[in-house]
Parts: C-alpha cells; structure tokens; sequence
C-alpha cells in the first residue's frame, strides 16, 4: 500500500457504529476523526504509513477489554490525518460534542484525533463544549500495523478517563502515553517518539494504570461551562495567521497576512515573545486598523509577559501568557468572535 494524499474537504456524514449494550455499565460516544491511531502502513517497522485509514470499529476490534469498562457508541466525524484539520472539523466537532452532552444516557465522549494539531483541536473543544462531561482525545504515535502500536492501549486508557466518575468537570484532555494534560498545557514536543506529549508549564493532570485513573493536579483557569465563548450559531471562525521570529526577520510575511484580510496575527516571538525591530512599525500600523497582535513565543515552554521587553502599550498587543503560538491563534480566533479590543483580549489571554 502506497501512501496517499489525505483530503480535507470530504468530512463524511456520521456512521454509526452500535455493540452490545450493558445497562450497568456507563455509555461513552467515540468520536473519530482519523491520524496515526488509525494509520495503516506497508512495514511494522518503518515511519512511513497513510493516517486516518481506518474506521472506528477496526480501532474498536484492537480494545476488546473496552466493552467491560463501556458501552461504546462511535461516529466517524472525519477521517484525516490532523495535518488537515481545519475550522470546519473544530466546529462540527464541538457542536456535535454539545449536541450529545444534553443527553442524560451519555456519561463521556472519545476523541480519536492525529497527533499533529491534537493540542489545537483539544483546547478548541475546552473552550467551546459546553459540558462537565469528561472530554478525552486521544492519538497514537505509531500506526496500528506497526509493531508495539500504541493506539490499542492509549484509547483503552481513553475509554477508562471517559467513563470513570471522577473524571467530571476536568475540562477537556488529552489522554497519551499513560499520562493525561489538560488541554490548555499540552503540546507535542516530539516528532516520532511515542512519549511525545508534554506540558512544560504543568505537567500532567492525572495518569491511567491498570485500568483506573487517578487525577492530581488541575488547572484554575477557566474552560467548557466557564468559558465564555458561544460557536452554537457560527458556521465559520475569524482568519488568524502566525508570523515566525528569527534574526534579520524580512516583515513581508507580516505583511502578506495583513494583506490577505488576517483579523488576528499571533507572533512566534523569541524568547519572551521578543521582536526583531523592523516589525514594530508594521504591527503598530495593524493594530491602528483593528487588527489584533498577539505576541507569543518560539520557545516552547514559559510565559510572555506584558510589557517586559516589549512595549505592548505602545504597539497595541497582546502577551500571550502561557499559550504557545498555535495555541494563541485558537483563543484569538475564538477571542475576534467577541471583540478586537486589545485590552479584552489581554484579559482573555489571562483568563484561560
Ligand atoms: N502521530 C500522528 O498522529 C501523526 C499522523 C498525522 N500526521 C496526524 O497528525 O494525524
């Protein structure tokens, strides 16, 4: 089997998948959109292989030992690898998440996702679903036909988080590697290695073993029924790019955004979300004209603080706090349905 293209247009109409029902035992929705965890490749032992080819019930065949925690009930929202994700999944995802959550027969919801985006899509869902409903996504880093694959046991521990009791009014999270994050703190920090997942500003919130999950640290900012953003009626999410820093930074990328009807620009900063000089008169001029800036940061892990290098007052940004740069453009994205008032947005950003 050759690798082939992933398509992002064609997000297919839900099929759903029934198994057996236990009436002792607590219904969870697994919501399928594709990625390694459903990746099929020519040889167990290579990195080369084609995400999102199978469907929900072959991931489903790996787990068996999952009909003895759940009732499983799954629908394929999308089949991409998550390089492909796009607003239109995020909102159909969410929607159909709230959708769901209203129903008192479901205790939980499974996200199988790709790992590339899994953290922009998991702190899309935390600051959209409106639920206390446990929310876990979960990926794999090696396909299904590999060797040691590990999607078989990371969605195992996925199903136990979404129907354990405990589990209610975490906010969403992400479920990898025996280990879970909060959707706000994890990013993927490794390209190949299944311990790829991490949140270098909190470490994990729990962690499964043996088929119980034990949770031990939570983060306060707010998120799902305290987060104040609304997608019931939006059918399509403000234009937010992101800008790269490095040394003799050319703005013509600045720029092009600017030109292209970018309502929001996030900056991948250096260091404390820093920026090379010749982009200031650029960012200022933006801002004038109702565009937000947020500055975030190259670096990976910390905060941008505001005004400490960087002159926000003067500029018109916005610091990022924790949030890394693809992680800003989700909540300015969310933030623009709001408002573009640069002082509102800051609040925001210190707010989730
Ligand atoms: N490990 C993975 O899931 C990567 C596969 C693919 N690029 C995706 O994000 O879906």
């Amino acid at each position: 089997q050759k690798r082939k293209k992933t398509k992002v247009e064609d997000v297919p109409t839900p099929q759903t998948v029934k198994r057996q029902h236990n009436p002792n035992l607590p219904n969870v929705i697994i919501l399928a959109t594709g990625g390694t965890i459903a990746g099929a490749g020519e040889s167990a032992v290579g990195t080369a292989y084609t995400a999102g080819q199978l469907p929900i019930e072959s991931l489903l065949a790996a787990v068996p030992e999952a009909s003895k925690v759940a009732n499983i009930t799954g629908e394929q929202v999308a089949q991409v690898g998550s390089q492909a994700m796009n607003d239109t999944v995020w909102l159909k995802l969410a929607k159909r998440i709230n959708e769901l959550a209203k129903r008192s027969d479901v205790h939980g919801f499974v996200i199988t996702h790709g790992t590339d985006t899994q953290e922009e899509t998991a702190l899309f869902l935390q600051l959209t679903v409106k639920t206390d409903k446990p929310v876990v996504l979960v990926g794999a880093m090696r396909s299904a036909t590999a060797i040691s694959a590990d999607g078989p046991k990371n969605l195992y521990d996925a199903i136990v988080t979404a129907a354990s009791n405990t589990s209610k009014g975490k906010g969403v999270v992400v479920c990898m590697n025996d280990n879970l994050y909060s959707a706000r703190d994890v990013e993927k920090m490794n390209t190949t290695n299944v311990d790829a997942f991490k949140a270098p500003n909190a470490g994990p919130v729990g962690f499964v073993l043996d088929g119980k999950v034990a949770w031990y640290n939570m983060p306060l900012r707010k998120h799902t029924l305290d987060a104040e953003f609304d997608i019931t009626n939006v059918t399509e999410l403000p234009k937010v790019d992101i800008v790269y820093g490095y040394s003799n930074l050319d703005p013509a990328a600045f720029n092009a955004f600017v030109n292209s009807g970018s309502k929001g620009i996030v900056i991948a900063g250096v260091g404390n979300g820093n920026l090379y000089p010749a982009l200031e008169a650029p960012i200022k001029a933006a801002t004038a004209k109702g565009i937000a800036v947020v500055r975030s940061s190259r670096v990976g892990s910390g905060r941008v603080t505001l005004d400490a290098e960087t002159d926000d007052k003067g500029l018109g940004t916005v610091a990022s706090d924790e949030f890394n740069p693809q992680k800003a453009r989700v909540l300015l994205q969310l933030a623009l349905l709001k408002t573009n008032n640069q002082q509102a947005i800051q609040e925001m950003f210190f707010r989730y």
